[in-house]
């Protein structure tokens, strides 16, 4: 999946990622993490989700990283939020109070231009990225997250042969393989979800679960 293909996606309109609502897992298992408002959450390919509002609401400064400018536009223009626009290479920078967006890929992204954060929330962002990009992404992100802190995973499983991706079965087998070195792993939620997802039925697949993780960084 390279950066034409999301910018195509979001130009078309083909966002059926996009959740018109708060993310459940993210209202029922945020506080299991223990983040104390004032922490700074980065939310990882964050498209144009409201999970940003709601973060900002429990007193986080958050952080959001994607590749489209149009999503960023929408975002703030949608939640009716002012945001004051930079360009700092390699980052289109918009922020608005609480909310600071990057445009711009993941892959360029060093703690240098937003510090290590408190906490990461990951929607829809793993299982975005085809199996050859996920090493690289979680070295990011563990690059990104300090000592300590803890990061909110929600995955799809699936039979890979059924559909392919986006969004891609990423198992639990492969959640460990990529954090076990640098996190503490438990798993929170493990969810048959198909009937939530008729799109992803009408793909092929005949079953589907989400599985919510809470990882905790070692120091
Ligand atoms: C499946 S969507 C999920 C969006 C969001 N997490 C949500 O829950 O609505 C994946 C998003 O990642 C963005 N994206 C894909 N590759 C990226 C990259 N390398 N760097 C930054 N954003 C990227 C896409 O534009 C898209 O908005």
């Amino acid at each position: 999946m390279n950066r034409e293909f999301w910018l195509q996606r979001w130009a078309q309109g083909e966002i059926g990622f996009h959740q018109p609502e708060v993310n459940f897992y993210l209202q029922r298992y945020w506080h299991v993490l223990g983040v104390p408002a004032g922490a700074s959450v980065l939310v990882t390919l964050c498209g144009k989700s409201r999970d940003m509002m709601w973060l900002r609401a429990q007193g986080h400064p958050v952080f959001g990283i994607e590749i489209s400018r149009y999503a960023a536009e929408q975002f703030f223009e949608e939640n009716a939020l002012q945001a004051h626009c930079e360009h700092r290479p390699p980052f289109l920078h918009y922020s608005a109070a609480g909310v600071s967006l990057l445009v711009g890929d993941i892959f360029d992204l060093q703690p240098s231009a937003i510090g290590v954060v408190d906490a990461v929330y990951d929607r829809a962002s793993l299982v975005a990225l085809p199996p050859a990009m996920r090493l690289c992404y979680a070295e990011r992100l563990t690059a990104l997250l300090r000592p300590g802190g803890s990061m909110l995973l929600i995955t799809f499983e699936y039979d890979q042969q059924q559909m392919p991706g986006p969004p891609f079965a990423v198992p639990e087998s492969e959640v460990n393989a990529l954090y076990r070195g640098a996190f503490q792993l438990e798993i929170l939620c493990t969810a048959d979800v198909l009937t939530l997802y008729p799109c992803l039925h009408a793909r092929g697949l005949t079953g589907l679960q989400e599985r919510v993780y809470r990882l905790v960084r070692r120091g």
